[in-house]
């Protein structure tokens, strides 16, 4: 018996909690998704939520979801929170590296993700697994030989205080 602290939180809360906090810096009023790269020994390589790009100011470029344009409406503007975290490692190489993700990845994120070497995705939530765009990315992501992993909630509630 070491006499260590038994309640630390696991490698999986952890990242996932991570991903769950990156989400609350999202501005989208209906969906904030967040993500969080990880090297196989178990270093954030990386993180990302959905938003606009640099110099495209939350306050001007729309957040609808819906309109008779959709030009008006947020879906040509905001990067996903895995394209973003993708984007925002500067350090070289994710190949062999896992992403920790609230929301599974559209087609478009999968394709970044088959290509630059993310080898496992653990996924919390899958609102959108009938679609086509999730169907594709499946039929993408296993073809690719990505191992996909729905992450097992355990339901603990963490608290920060900031
Ligand atoms: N995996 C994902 N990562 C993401 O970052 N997103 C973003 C794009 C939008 O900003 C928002 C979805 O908005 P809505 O259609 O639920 O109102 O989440 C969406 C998905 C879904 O595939
Ligand atoms: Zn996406």
């Amino acid at each position: 018996m070491s006499g260590k602290r038994q309640d630390y939180i696991s490698w999986d809360e952890y990242f996932m909690g991570v991903a769950e906090l990156s989400a609350m810096r999202s501005k989208d009023p209906s969906t904030q998704v967040g993500a969080c790269i990880v090297s196989q020994d178990n270093k954030i390589l990386s993180m990302g939520y959905n938003g606009f790009p640099k110099g495209c100011p939350d306050d001007t470029f729309p957040w609808e979801r819906e309109g008779d344009d959709p030009y008006e409406t947020k879906y040509f503007y905001s990067t996903h929170s895995e394209l973003n975290a993708i984007l925002n490692y500067r350090g070289g190489s994710l190949e062999g590296s896992k992403i920790y993700v609230t929301l599974f990845p559209c087609n478009e994120c999968a394709k970044a993700i088959i290509q630059c070497g993310i080898k496992t995705i653990i996924y919390a939530d899958d609102k959108y697994g009938d679609t086509a765009a999730v169907r594709a990315s499946k039929r993408m992501l296993r073809s690719a030989g990505v191992e996909l992993k729905p992450y097992k909630a355990t339901g603990r509630k963490l608290e920060v205080k900031v």
